[in-house]
């Protein structure tokens, strides 16, 4: 594509010479993946600057930059005002905007948007549509899986996917949409269909300054559905009406809302519920009308996720029935209350509960089952929100019989530091400390009896422990397996 037909996107630029001649064979924002004929945008990011490595990438065979200021090169430089929004407007250009070509759905929100999504992806491979997802545990494009370094990714990756996914005849794609990707502009651009709040609660405060900065990042996704390049195709929020936040988002939008919700009435409800070790079962009252859901789910959060993707799928006009069987036949999410069952006589659930919010769903879904003592493993990442960690050796210490605090991913920190964090202020005493996770996850397997729980919270489907620059091979479900045959072998 000639450079001056990707610049048009931009409207408004400088250019340090002519850009008439300049044929571009691909966009790139990182030098060391440049090849010959890209056009390298150069992003100022929070760890070194793309600036920086201009040379880099003219020497791999850069034909054009686009920067924010002015760098004395062979090659043309267009300069603009913001270079993340220019990244996201030429990708969009140079795949000839590709969400305009799907139904894209994206979910925003703390808790349940990889679930929602999951189950997103279930109703409407069940409608005969063939999908695309984007989230916190991988890429997927029909049957194929691809690994993601972020939930929600940049937006050159997002826009040469997308165009992928239309090769490939993809019509729906399910998108986790994080308040990182909405502040920083990695969706700017991409046509939503529909938009799906879950719920707003505390984290990544080390990202955003307060709770209402991080809201207006979530914000985003509702203010500007319907920014779509075509006006063609109708829009829809699908908002937890239970949610505090529900009449700011709601607010937020232009478009058509569609709520769901429990304690209010909402257009999407669930009455009759019937929670149990075994799943959920409820009635789901909608505007298509009522049907009775048995789940596999458990908990009342599991039927949140539940109403959050009826909703989005009667948007999509997706008939009831096909809703149900879809529903009724998911049996869950990669670690995500994933139970680990060896035969052995007391429970073991893995989840990737990493909130306060998260860690007393699960917690109390799980108290209101077991018959015997709940013990919990659970750290708190490092380089992560700090305000977050005593809140969670709170509901920890609250809500289980004993609680051992130990490291998840401490990243750049030191673990003694992060469980120091955690049990600061918190007023009982019921918890141990063993800051090696293979170690904690021993020790509570040990000391289970029969009928008791043991959850292991916060690295769900993650098989990695990341300890300074260092990702070594780490999976709950392997390390509490391991456990729990050596603790058959002792008692044989
Ligand atoms: C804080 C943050 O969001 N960082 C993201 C950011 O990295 P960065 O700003 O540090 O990048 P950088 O290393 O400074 O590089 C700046 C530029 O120079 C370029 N470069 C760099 C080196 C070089 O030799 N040549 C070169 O051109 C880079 O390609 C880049 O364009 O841009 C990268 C590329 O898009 C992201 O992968 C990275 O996410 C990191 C890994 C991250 O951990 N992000 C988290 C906080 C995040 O975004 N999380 C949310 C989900 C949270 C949740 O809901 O749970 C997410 O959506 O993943
Ligand atoms: N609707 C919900 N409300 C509260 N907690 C939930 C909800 N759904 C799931 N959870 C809890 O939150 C954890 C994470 O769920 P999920 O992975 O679906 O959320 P996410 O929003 O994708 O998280 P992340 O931001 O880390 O990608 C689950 O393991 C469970 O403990
Ligand atoms: N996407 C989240 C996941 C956190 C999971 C937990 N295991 C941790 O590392 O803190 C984050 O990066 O903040
Ligand atoms: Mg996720």
């Amino acid at each position: 594509m000639k450079l001056k037909d990707i610049a048009e996107a931009l409207h408004f630029y400088k250019a340090t010479s002519n850009l008439d001649d300049i044929e571009i064979t691909g966009i790139e924002m990182d030098s060391r993946k440049v090849k010959r004929g890209n056009l390298f945008v150069c992003i100022a990011g929070f760890t070194v600057d793309g600036h920086d490595y201009v040379n880099d990438a003219i020497e791999r065979g850069a034909s054009a930059i686009i920067g924010e200021r002015s760098i004395d090169v062979v090659v043309p430089v267009i300069i603009v005002n913001d270079s993340s929004r220019a990244l996201a407007l030429v990708s969009n250009k140079y795949y000839d905007y590709p969400t305009n070509k799907l139904k894209l759905i994206g979910v925003t929100g703390t808790n349940g948007k990889t679930t929602v999504t999951h189950l997103l992806k279930e109703i409407f491979s069940r409608h005969d549509q063939k999908t695309g997802l984007i989230g916190t545990i991988q890429m997927e494009m029909d049957n194929e899986v691809f690994n993601v370094k972020n939930t929600t990714p940049d937006s050159l990756f997002l826009q040469k996917s997308f165009d992928e996914m239309i090769n490939r005849d993809i019509q729906s794609v399910f998108m986790e949409v994080s308040s990182h990707a909405l502040d920083l502009g990695r969706v700017f651009g991409c046509d939503f269909d529909i938009a799906v709040f879950t719920n707003l609660t505390q984290d990544h405060l080390d990202y955003h300054d307060t709770m209402d900065d991080y809201l207006r990042a979530k914000s985003l996704l509702f203010s500007q559905l319907g920014n779509s390049y075509d006006g063609k195709r109708p829009k829809f929020a699908v908002i937890n009406l239970d949610d505090q936040h529900s009449p700011f988002l709601i607010k937020s939008t232009p478009q058509p809302v569609i709520t769901y919700g429990i304690d209010s009435s909402a257009d999407v409800t669930a009455s009759n519920i019937k929670l149990d070790a075994s799943g959920s079962e409820f009635i789901l009252n909608t505007m298509d009308g009522d049907v009775l859901i048995r789940s596999k789910l458990m908990g009342k959060f599991s039927i949140y996720n539940m109403l959050a993707a009826t909703a989005t799928a009667i948007c999509a006009d997706i008939p009831l029935e096909t809703i149900k069987s879809a529903l009724e036949s998911t049996t869950g999410v990669n670690g995500r209350f994933e139970p680990v069952v060896l035969g052995q006589s007391f429970g073991v659930i893995v989840d990737y509960a990493h909130t306060s919010d998260s860690l007393e769903n699960v917690l109390t879904t799980v108290r209101s089952f077991a018959k015997g003592n709940i013990y919990v493993v659970v750290g708190c990442g490092g380089d992560r929100d700090r305000k977050k960690r005593p809140l969670m050796a709170g509901v920890a210490t609250k809500y289980a019989d004993t609680a051992i605090f130990t490291s998840d991913n401490p990243r750049s920190e030191d673990p003694a530091a992060i469980v120091d964090d955690m049990v600061m202020g918190i007023g009982k005493d019921n918890y141990l400390i063993t800051l090696n996770r293979k170690d904690a996850i021993d020790l509570a397997i040990s000391m289970a009896q029969k009928d008791d729980i043991v959850l292991i919270a916060g690295k769900g489907h993650e098989t990695y422990q990341i300890i300074g620059e260092k990702v070594i091979d780490f999976d709950d479900r392997k390390v509490a397996s391991e456990a729990i045959r050596n603790k058959f072998d002792k008692e044989i």
